[in-house]
């Protein structure tokens, strides 16, 4: 096997700026350059975004039981960097995320991801973007319980019958520490090694965008750590494209950016903030939620 360079892992896995107890705490900004919430009247324009959402409506059921889970979403994401989606329970969150992975279908809207249109396509086109374009990573690891873990990671491009970049591979391999666990089982490793299994499997065919969807929720602190640190550096190191969904403050800290929906709409976003600022901008806009509510004619 080929040695890696142990200040490489160092720098790809020690406990970089964002420990998970105490995110970006190295470089804490001084109080004046403290992170603010920005409404969406005021965001910042995404110069390069991978991701395009325009007017995205989504409708479940009709009559009593219709909801609107979207209600005329517009945002872009950014290429190479790593964009948290966070709100209360109900508001979107998953919704949108399987909207722009081309998961779910919305009612309305416009979605462009990587350059293709994806509202609108075929579901077969739909199957195979998901499989070529798109990376996943889901709570429950979702890993197939026959394959070794290195089959689990060779997966999306076995079943696109493409070959294998052994360079990458072996890259994410090490940097997710899973070089000795190759020929395991999913049963036979822990949470934290099935997770980075399926980090390694999402980012195994350079997809434009990965997609994770609460990919800490089953982890323990040090695990969590582990692979929010890793997605992170995927960013940096890879330029991986990443859109995760989450709903604590201290894997949103590994964001550079933290977009806040709330009843089906965007409601806000924070660039590069820590566990802090997330607790606070979340109170912010809680309170301006129950003061609209209060001035709403009953
Ligand atoms: N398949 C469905 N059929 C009907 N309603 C749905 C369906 N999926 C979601 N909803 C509703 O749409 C709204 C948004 O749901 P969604 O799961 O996107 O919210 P979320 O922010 O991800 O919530 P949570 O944090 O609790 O997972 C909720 O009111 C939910 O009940």
């Amino acid at each position: 096997m080929r040695r890696v360079d142990p200040r490489r892992l160092l720098a790809l896995l020690g406990p970089g700026r964002h420990t998970d107890d105490q995110p970006h705490q190295a470089d804490q900004p001084a109080p004046e350059k403290r992170p603010r919430l920005v409404r969406p009247d005021a965001f910042a324009p995404v110069p390069d975004p991978i991701v395009t959402a325009r007017a995205l409506t989504k409708i479940y059921g009709a009559g009593n039981t219709r909801v609107r889970a979207l209600d005329g979403v517009d945002v872009d994401l950014g290429r190479g960097e790593l964009t948290a989606i966070m709100g209360p329970s109900g508001s979107g969150k998953s919704t949108l995320m399987h909207c722009l992975a081309g998961l779910d279908s919305p009612t309305s809207g416009t979605i462009l991801l990587g350059g293709v249109q994806i509202s609108g396509l075929s579901q077969r086109r739909l199957t195979e973007l998901r499989r070529t374009r798109i990376g996943f990573v889901f709570q429950a690891y979702n890993l197939v319980p026959t394959l070794t873990a290195a089959e689990n990671i060779t997966l999306p491009l076995d079943i696109a019958r493409a070959p294998v970049d052994r360079e990458r591979f072996r890259t994410i391999v090490e940097t997710l520490e899973l070089s000795d666990r190759l020929h395991h089982r999913p049963a036979e490793l822990s949470g934290g090694q099935q997770q980075r299994v399926a980090c390694a499997r999402a980012l195994i065919a350079a997809p434009a965008v990965v997609f994770a969807d609460e990919p800490t929720g089953n982890l323990d602190s040090t695990a969590a750590a582990e692979v929010l640190g890793f997605l992170r550096r995927s960013v940096e190191e890879l330029g991986q494209s990443v859109v995760m969904v989450t709903h604590e403050a201290t894997a949103a800290a590994y964001a550079h950016r933290v977009v806040f929906l709330a009843d089906g709409r965007l409601e806000g976003e924070l660039r590069d903030p820590d566990a802090d600022a997330i607790l606070t901008a979340q109170g912010e806009l809680s309170a301006a939620r129950d003061a609209a509510m209060t001035r709403a004619p009953s």
